[in-house]
């Protein structure tokens, strides 16, 4: 049978790859897919650039005309490695006008346009294929949409920003601070073209609001998940966190709660022995709990030019093997039937219910404590452990000596939790800024 002819947008860190694993392993992608799969065509920014590390060729047209490359009738798929949400925006829609497949690795351009580009590829009879957009190389959009399909789904958490997490090992690990620790990334090819989607959570978001519409059969709904990323996370916040147990961990959540959804990234606390908390580096993990296969966890690399191309690679021989066949056998990019999609709506964050982990400085004075557990109790917050120790913190110009107070709490609704922090910060005996992290035991517990 003929070769199945793709084009790809963008020759960056991923295109490059999946251009290399295309070449490389064209003999066992052709005997999985069913036919030869080849990149026939190549859109970039800079011509020079992209000709240094593609060679001298007469099998692929190179050019800076992206426009071409998705209305050229020769090609069946295109492939974008260009990112972003605006020209990728245009180029996929005017594809899958064209009735071309597309394969993605843009999650920001799912999680913000999914609803437009879904419904485009559905009039046109196409596939829109993102297995690399989540999760880079772990299957995890096989899973949910597949592997898992017999399941209501109960909740996923996950280390989905490899950039994040990898800043966060090498900075408790080695003690290495947040800027080289960032620049480490960008020079690994994890972080995004815009490193502070990354480190704001944005990315995270993007990829958590794609595995919760999944999941929970709802529209994509990236703009009303909660979103803090990890730029004002005290290092003093890593260390206590240590001691007490529990390590910090910028997490994705996606919960289904009654006939809401909470949709969520944050720095998390969770429990040391657990094993998220000893993934490390840019390795990702998603743990999905089903309510007929009870907990399953997934763990990968999540981010880099290889992975990903693994990802996008694979969508590309699923694309084929049912370009090939019956349309009929076509599985929903959602997972769930679109005429079948629910409106379960977003829990906000002051409806939340979560243990948390706060940190105080006080004034080490009589009473201090006794004020703040009456506070912690007028708005139905238990607590579960309690650590004061001498500030480590250098002590401000004329204030007497300070604590810090480390409480951890039983599970409370957030809404108490922030009464309870303004009342707190309104005591003479305690100084401004208290910490508020959120922790999750990955029980039914928190
Ligand atoms: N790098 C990674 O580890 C992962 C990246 N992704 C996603 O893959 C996509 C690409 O990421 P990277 O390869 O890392 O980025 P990159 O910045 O290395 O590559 C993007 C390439 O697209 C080119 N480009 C931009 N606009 C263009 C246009 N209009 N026409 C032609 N070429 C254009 C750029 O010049 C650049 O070479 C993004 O959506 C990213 O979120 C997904 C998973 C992992
Ligand atoms: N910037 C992302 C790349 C993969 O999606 C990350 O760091 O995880
Ligand atoms: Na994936």
């Amino acid at each position: 049978m003929e070769t199945i002819k793709t084009g790809l947008l963008g020759f960056g860190t991923v295109g490059q790859s999946t251009f290399a694993v295309l070449q490389r392993n064209q003999g066992e992608i052709s005997r999985r897919a069913g036919r030869g799969i080849e990149i026939k065509r190549i859109a970039v920014r800079d011509n020079n650039k992209a000709r240094a590390v593609l060679g001298e060729t007469d099998a692929v047209l190179l050019d800076t005309d992206a426009e071409a490359l998705v209305c050229d009738p020769t090609l069946d798929i295109v492939i974008e490695t260009i990112g972003g949400t605006t020209i990728a925006r245009e180029l996929v829609l005017r594809a899958l006008a064209n009735r071309k497949h597309v394969v993605t690795a843009n999650k920001a351009l799912l999680a913000v346009h999914g609803a437009e580009i879904f419904a485009m590829a559905h009039k046109h009879g196409v596939m829109v294929a993102f297995e690399a957009a989540v999760a880079g190389g772990i299957p995890i959009i096989k899973i949910l949409r597949e592997g898992l399909s017999a399941n209501r789904i109960q909740w996923i958490v996950g280390i989905i920003n490899g950039t994040t997490n990898f800043i966060l090992s090498e900075m408790r690990e080695h003690g290495i601070d947040f800027e080289t620790a960032l620049e480490r990334a960008q020079r690994l090819g994890y972080a995004e073209a815009d490193p502070t989607m990354d480190i704001q959570g944005i990315d995270a978001a993007h990829k958590i609001a794609l595995m919760s519409a999944l999941a929970f059969g709802a529209p994509v709904q990236f703009d009303s998940a909660y979103i803090e990323g990890i730029k004002g996370l005290a290092p003093l916040d890593i260390q206590y966190a240590e001691e007490l147990g529990y390590r910090i961990k910028l997490l994705g959540i996606t919960r289904r709660v009654a006939d809401r959804i909470e949709l969520r990234v944050h720095p998390t606390l969770i429990p040391t022995q657990h094993l998220l908390a000893n993934v490390e580096g840019a390795m990702n993990a998603v743990v999905v709990q089903g309510d007929t296969v009870g907990s399953t966890l997934y763990y990968g690399k999540g981010a880099g030019g290889e992975p990903t191309a693994s990802a996008v690679v694979a969508d590309l021989i699923d694309v084929t093997r049912l370009h090939t066949a019956d349309q009929s056998q076509r599985v929903p990019p959602l997972a769930f039937q679109p005429d079948q999609l629910s409106n379960l709506a977003i829990l906000p964050i002051s409806e939340v219910r979560c243990c948390y982990y706060l940190r105080l400085r006080v004034m080490d004075v009589k009473g201090v404590l006794a004020n703040i557990t009456k506070i912690l109790a007028d708005n139905d917050v238990s607590i579960d452990a309690l650590l004061q120790k001498k500030s480590r913190l250098p002590d401000p110009v004329g204030a007497n000596e300070t604590d810090d107070l480390i409480v951890i709490t039983h599970l409370a609704v957030e809404k108490q939790i922030n009464a309870a922090l303004e009342q707190m910060s309104a005591l003479m005996t305690v100084m401004p800024q208290i910490t508020k992290l959120r922790i999750e035991t990955l029980n039914e517990g928190c």
